[in-house]
């Protein structure tokens, strides 16, 4: 478990973070996304008792990071994938944590295993490592001591499709095994797959959060039909009102169902009629974290009335 609550955290006149708060369960894998700049790596930092915030709270295990005894037993951390020592060989970084950790020597070769680093790449210094070899090393670092709870930042950094698929299968069998995952990206894609909640952060605020299947459903339906006029008024006439969608579809402001009576109402055979889905949830992160549309506020409101 990860409670954040009301976390505040100033840089001098600079406001990193504001107000933020969110929870992780057990058994989930949380995305917490936003673009550059928008106070991820600041409340994974606090998180981690790595930054002191400046007014609220954070708990790992229901316990502030810094109170945790032998903290690498109950989260493993990756925050920056670049901070190993580069003279040393992968398995030498790994078995030196363990001993630190008091990890049997063991952990060393299964999590080599895990990541895919077993074999020659183990025995190469860090410093030749390419970053996504880093990143798997990193995410070995924070498996090691068997933790219940894993805080990473950008994982996918580096790491090609296939790297990113796995990763994805990883954590989610972590999570599916009742442990909790916190991971930030600014890539709505990367974590859209894998994430069961979403919490959406930009200029240092929430924007948007809840889980992933409610932030889809607040996208609108997919609707398509021979007569696209016919359509749009059927959706008028039920109140229901629409954009265009891709090819000849249109975007209808309400849940399938709804749709589709108002279009049977009318009169209106429909060739299609899904969820808005991925598009629309890549559409509504843009309006939410992009700082000139003006639109976060505004698009907030709409996903808590939709989720509510
Ligand atoms: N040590 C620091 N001193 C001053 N300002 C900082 C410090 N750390 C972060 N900031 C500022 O706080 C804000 C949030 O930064 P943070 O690194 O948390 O964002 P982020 O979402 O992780 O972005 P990125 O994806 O680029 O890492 C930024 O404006 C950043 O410049």
């Amino acid at each position: 478990m990860i409670t954040v609550e009301h976390l505040t955290k100033r840089y001098g006149a600079q406001l990193a973070v504001s107000d933020v708060s969110f929870s992780c369960a057990p058994g989930t894998v949380t995305g917490f996304l936003g673009p550059n700049g928008a106070g991820k790596s600041t409340t994974l930092r606090a998180v981690c008792g790595l930054t002191l915030p400046t007014s609220g709270t954070t708990a790992v295990a229901g316990r502030p990071y810094r109170e945790l005894p032998n903290a690498g037993r109950h989260v493993g951390v990756l925050l920056d994938a670049g901070a190993q020592h580069a003279g040393r060989t992968g398995r030498e970084t790994l078995a030196l944590a363990a001993l630190v950790q008091g990890v049997a020597r063991s952990r060393v070769d299964e999590v080599l295993q895990q990541v895919g680093l077993a074999g020659k790449p183990a025995g190469k210094r860090v410093g030749k490592y390419s970053l996504g070899m880093r990143q798997r090393l990193g995410l070995a670092m924070a498996l090691l001591g068997e933790p219940q709870v894993l805080v990473l930042d950008e994982p996918a950094n580096g790491l090609d499709p296939e790297g990113i698929f796995w990763m994805r299968g990883l954590l989610r069998g972590f999570a599916d095994r009742g442990g909790t995952v916190l991971l930030s990206s600014h890539l709505l894609r990367e974590v859209e797959a894998v994430a069961d909640q979403l919490v959406v952060i930009a200029g240092g605020r929430i924007v948007a959060q809840g889980s992933s299947e409610e932030l889809l459903a607040s996208t609108g339906t997919l609707v398509r039909a021979r007569d696209r006029a016919a359509l749009t008024g059927a959706l008028a006439a039920a109140g229901i009102g629409v954009t265009p969608g891709p090819a000849d579809a249109l975007i209808a402001d309400g849940p399938a169902e709804a749709v589709g009576i108002a279009a049977a109402t009318g009169g209106v055979p429909l060739l299609e009629l899904r969820p808005a889905g991925g598009d629309r949830l890549e559409e509504l992160f843009r309006s939410l974290t992009d700082p000139t549309a003006g639109a976060a506020a505004a698009a907030d409101r709409q996903i808590q009335e939709t989720s509510a």
